[in-house]
């Protein structure tokens, strides 16, 4: 079992002593730069990651591929391909796919994409690939991975409860084929089974037998990432049976790809502009996208204010006044904790639902939002998917993170309207933001 190095402390959370009126540059997408790697080491030619995002949770990815044998050089790109960047400025990651190799040992640390996406990977290594990672990985979901790889012919060895630790028996191919799932605890299980698909002999047919699936965006996403690659994927969206998606075997083009800006991170600082009735710029969001982050423009602009999206990107401008919401999040579970905070501010209550799958993300985010918002004088409580959130008036005090790196953002939209909020552990931002304390102060103009 391996552990973060980041020591718990007491982050401050800047008060806010007026209106937010910043521009932030987000970091590129954990979601988009993980699928990109895992695509990119798969296919038959070198491609490139203009933009990534470095973070824990995708330098794990890279250094679990890097492992198995696929080359990834971080350079300076000499030919940005970035809109008004000049050029030789982005960062650009080379990645040079190779014969996968085991024996191996891959970290997934906390990362959902890491431990969910890389198993059937592993099936194409030509010996054992042995997962761990930290404590809180050892209880999230993997069943629907573990159970699907070995219906469709890889030996996994793990201690018999479907979860980390576990060791992959790679062989060099997978048959592949028709598979059924339940998917209701984590989408992740169908992303990752059709990320791998092409490489499976005879691609795979992945069908989800549970009676919900959660983040239908982000397997909106791996499919679009496919087809971007060249593969040819069939799906309930455009026209397939319902439940059921097929990735037929083929080679992968290695592509040239630029990492749109992680929407789900930008959440805190448009949430800076809903809470202090400002109004915040996030340059570069795309006009079209799979990020569930892109629903914010509907659910913030609910919740008071509006936004624009221009050639310079979204700015969300609040009102200084921040309404309670009705909404189901089902699709867009990342977004609960801003979402939370958020809703712990404002003038009226609000029921988020359709999240029950959250108490198995970094942590039980129901448990832990209510336990800390309740802590600060809110008045929250859990539902069997979801939670109501009554606004009271919200006093200072420490707000624990639990190692969840959208509890500390979420806390720290608190702290701008509640003085002396301290967040724990502010570090954990680490797992996909890591320099979210600078941006924070950055954007009050520390
Ligand atoms: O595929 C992805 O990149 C993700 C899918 C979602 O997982 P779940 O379906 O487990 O909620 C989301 O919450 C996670 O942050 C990222
Ligand atoms: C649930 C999340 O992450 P993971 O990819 O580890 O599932 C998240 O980032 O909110």
């Amino acid at each position: 079992m391996t552990e973060s190095s980041v020591q718990p402390a007491l982050w401050p959370a800047p008060h806010a002593s007026g209106a937010v009126d910043a521009t932030v540059t987000v970091p590129g997408s954990k979601s988009v730069t993980n699928r990109a790697l895992v695509l990119a080491s798969l296919a038959a030619e070198p491609g490139w990651l203009r933009r990534p995002l470095r973070s824990r949770d995708t330098l794990l990815m890279a250094q679990a591929l890097r492992a198995m044998g696929v080359g990834i050089e971080e350079t300076i790109s000499s030919n940005s391909t970035v809109a008004g960047e000049p050029e030789g400025s982005g960062e650009a990651w080379r990645i040079i796919p190779a014969g996968l190799h085991g024996p191996a040992t891959v970290d997934v640390g906390n990362a959902g994409t890491v431990m969910r996406f890389l198993p059937p990977v592993a099936t194409l290594a030509d010996g054992p690939v042995r997962f761990d990672g930290d404590a809180r990985a050892y209880e999230r979901p993997l069943t629907g991975v573990i159970e699907a790889l070995r219906a469709l012919g890889a030996r996994v060895d793990d201690d018999g409860r479907g979860a980390l630790p576990l060791t992959v028996h790679g062989v060099g191919a997978l048959d592949g084929g028709p598979v059924s799932i339940d998917a209701s605890s984590s989408s992740q299980f169908v992303s990752a089974l059709l990320l791998s698909g092409p490489r499976f002999n005879q691609g795979v047919e992945v069908r989800h037998t549970g009676s919900t699936l959660p983040s239908l965006p982000h397997i909106r996403m791996t499919v679009d990432m496919l087809r971007a690659v060249g593969a040819q994927v069939d799906e309930p969206e455009t026209g397939g049976e319902p439940n059921v998606w097929r990735v037929s075997p083929s080679a992968l083009l290695g592509r040239d790809l630029t990492i749109e800006p992680d929407l789900s991170n930008a959440q805190p600082f448009l949430a800076a502009a809903l809470v202090t009735g400002g109004r915040v710029t996030v340059p570069d969001w795309p006009e079209r996208t799979t990020q569930p982050g892109d629903a914010l423009r509907d659910i913030f602009t609910a919740m008071g204010g509006s936004c624009e999206l221009t050639e310079h990107g979204l700015t969300f401008t609040g009102t200084g006044r921040v309404r309670g919401i009705d909404v189901d999040l089902g699709e867009v579970g990342e977004l609960t904790p801003g979402i939370a905070a958020a809703a712990a501010l404002a003038d009226s209550p609000s029921t988020l639902r359709g999240v029950a799958h959250l108490r198995l993300h970094e942590t039980d985010r129901l448990a832990a939002l209510t336990e800390e918002i309740n802590a600060l004088g809110g008045d929250v409580t859990e539902t069997a998917d979801g939670l109501h959130i009554r606004p009271r008036p919200l006093h200072g005090g420490v707000f624990h993170t639990y190692d969840d790196h959208r509890m500390a953002t979420a806390g720290a939209v608190i702290g701008l309207a509640v003085k002396d909020v301290e967040i724990e552990n502010v570090g954990t931002t680490a797992k996909t933001l890591p320099d979210f304390p600078d941006m924070w102060t950055g954007m009050l103009g520390a």
